[in-house]
């Protein structure tokens, strides 16, 4: 049995905040006999020794989960969106905390979690609470067809399903964690995170706050370790009702055939290759500020548009304006307020980001922008890269590089530029430059994608749907989508006017 007493004193101190490293299982800190290594991509130094966890981690954190459920399913859903709006407060009140540990962790930058991140962390838990309200309040009750069953009444509740396992990667990590845990909640389960092994700080804290919001014991539960050391027993569990993951296409591949075992549903949200589409009547100044707005985050997103497919009779004028801006761009620290673009995660990604830009040169790619990485540091800053002269059916093209690197191809015209931007196995997202309404609704109503920007890019309401088309994920998430996804749906049909209440 690798769990040791929580006694056990484990934690670090990140930027002068306390981050305990163990996992959170029904409501105590659980330790485990190994510990993995937790790196800052700023400098390459190790931050903290991680909790470990495998099969019986993973085992104990299903059964508090199971064991918290049927209390949390029954709280009334007024009571369970306060508990909700609590955490949001209090990962409001600890928001410069989360944002230096989250920067300290993963390397994005400390003004987009001060300003953007973190703040959309606290608003997804208010966002779900007051869905989950808004819920019982609609009239989704309907009368069957006259000719048969007069006078019945179907009424449709979203039922807690049970417990949920959510794994999360490292690119936005507290934010894609409460992106899941918030509905989950909402909906009246309980939960077991996992977050990835190269960004596992703040869903630690997040334990924290949520336990000092009264979230009972059990209902959420945190557990750290290895893709699939920890990830098997969580995922093949028979006593998991949804499993929801945020990651690359072949761990989705080994979650699904590992949840095959108790056909226990997924959400899948994956990566992607978008297209930004330029035609020539777009305002290019804008369509080259979308287009540098990619390299976001070390281009470490899965929405990011990372084949930027250009009119042939402005592409020379578009790659001025891009290159232009590109280089005005600071990279370094991302602690600093000046810098725009930080490291890439971890060794291992940025090699991977390399290999793929070496294969591509190698291949007579033409590097207009970067191409390598900076030496100092850790060597962990890539620099921001374009590349053109790419074959369509190219590793280059084709592939999810994940960190700063962009292609550019030209199109004739809109027939072509359709055909490229979905030639491609992914369909996350697109975005369309013109200045052509008509053209802007035919285009979109071609692309094979899950959000489509027009002349704008990464705009959320949380009240939309959310997820990928092919190989870019399984189901949508957001507003009643989560619902569906994380509540078991019944219908109630009764002789006469049926049930008055939408619990
Ligand atoms: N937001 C997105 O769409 C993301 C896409 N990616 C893609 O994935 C590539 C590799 O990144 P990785 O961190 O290796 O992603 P990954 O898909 O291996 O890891 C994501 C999460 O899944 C967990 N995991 C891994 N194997 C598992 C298993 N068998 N069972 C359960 N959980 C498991 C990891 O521990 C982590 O929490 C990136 O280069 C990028 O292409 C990565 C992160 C985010
Ligand atoms: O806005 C969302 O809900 C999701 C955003 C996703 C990313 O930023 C990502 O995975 O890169």
């Amino acid at each position: 049995m690798p769990q040791r007493p929580d006694t056990a004193v484990s934690e670090a101190r990140i930027a002068g905040v306390t981050v305990d490293t163990r996992h959170w299982i029904g409501g105590r800190r659980v330790a485990s006999a190994d510990t993995f290594p937790d790196l800052s991509p700023i400098d390459g130094g190790t931050l903290a020794r991680i909790a470990r966890g495998g099969p019986d981690e993973a085992g104990a954190a299903v059964a508090a989960a199971k064991a918290a459920f049927p209390g949390w399913a029954a709280t009334p859903p007024a009571e369970r969106a306060r508990v909700l709006h609590a955490i949001a407060d209090g990962v409001e009140e600890r928001l410069e905390e989360l944002a230096i540990v989250e920067t300290t962790d993963n390397g994005a930058l400390l003004r987009s979690h001060r300003r953007g991140v973190i703040p959309r962390a606290a608003r997804n838990f208010r966002f779900f609470a007051d869905w989950l309200l808004s819920l019982g309040h609609e009239d989704f009750t309907t009368h069957t067809d006259g000719h048969t069953n007069p006078g019945h009444t179907n009424h449709i509740s979203w039922d807690p399903a049970g417990p949920c396992v959510l794994i999360t990667p490292w690119n936005a990590p507290l934010m894609l964690a409460t992106w899941k845990v918030a509905p989950a909640l909402a909906a009246g389960n309980s939960v077991v995170l996992k977050p990835a092994e190269w960004s596992p700080l703040t869903a630690s804290l997040l334990a924290d706050i949520a336990a000092g919001a009264g979230l009972p014991p059990g209902v959420l539960n945190v557990v750290q370790g290895h893709g699939s050391e920890i990830g098997d027993g969580l995922t093949s569990h028979p006593d998991v009702r949804r499993i929801s993951f945020t990651g690359s296409v072949p761990t989705a591949r080994r979650i699904a055939a590992s949840a095959a075992r108790n056909l226990t549903p997924l959400s899948l949200e994956l990566g992607g290759k978008s297209p930004l589409l330029v035609f020539a009547d777009a305002d290019l100044e804008l369509a080259a500020e979308l287009a540098v707005e990619q390299f976001d985050n070390a281009g470490q997103v899965c929405l990011a548009a990372t084949r930027l497919l250009v009119e042939e009779s402005v592409a020379e004028e578009f790659t001025d304006r891009f290159v232009g801006k590109a280089a005005r761009l600071t990279q370094g620290d991302p602690r600093e307020e000046a810098t725009d673009i930080g490291p890439t995660i971890h060794p291992r990604q940025i090699e991977r980001v390399d290999g793929f830009v070496r294969r591509a040169i190698a291949a007579g790619a033409r590097v207009v922008l970067g191409g390598g990485s900076h030496t100092r540091r850790g060597g962990l800053y890539y620099r921001p890269t374009l590349l053109t002269d790419v074959a369509r059916d190219s590793e280059i093209v084709q592939e999810e590089v994940f960190g700063p690197v962009l292609t550019l191809q030209t199109f004739a015209d809109e027939a072509e530029a359709v055909h490229l931007a979905n030639d491609t196995r992914y369909g996350l997202a697109a975005t369309v430059a013109t200045g052509d309404h008509r053209r802007a609704e035919r285009v979109t109503a071609r692309l094979v994608a899950g959000t489509v920007w027009v002349n704008c890019f990464f705009v959320r309401d949380l009240r939309a749907p959310f997820g990928g088309s092919r190989l870019s994920g399984v189901g949508r998430e957001g507003g009643t989508w989560s619902f569906d996804f994380y509540c078991d749906l019944k219908n109630r049909v009764t002789a006469g006017e049926g049930f008055s209440d939408h619990g």
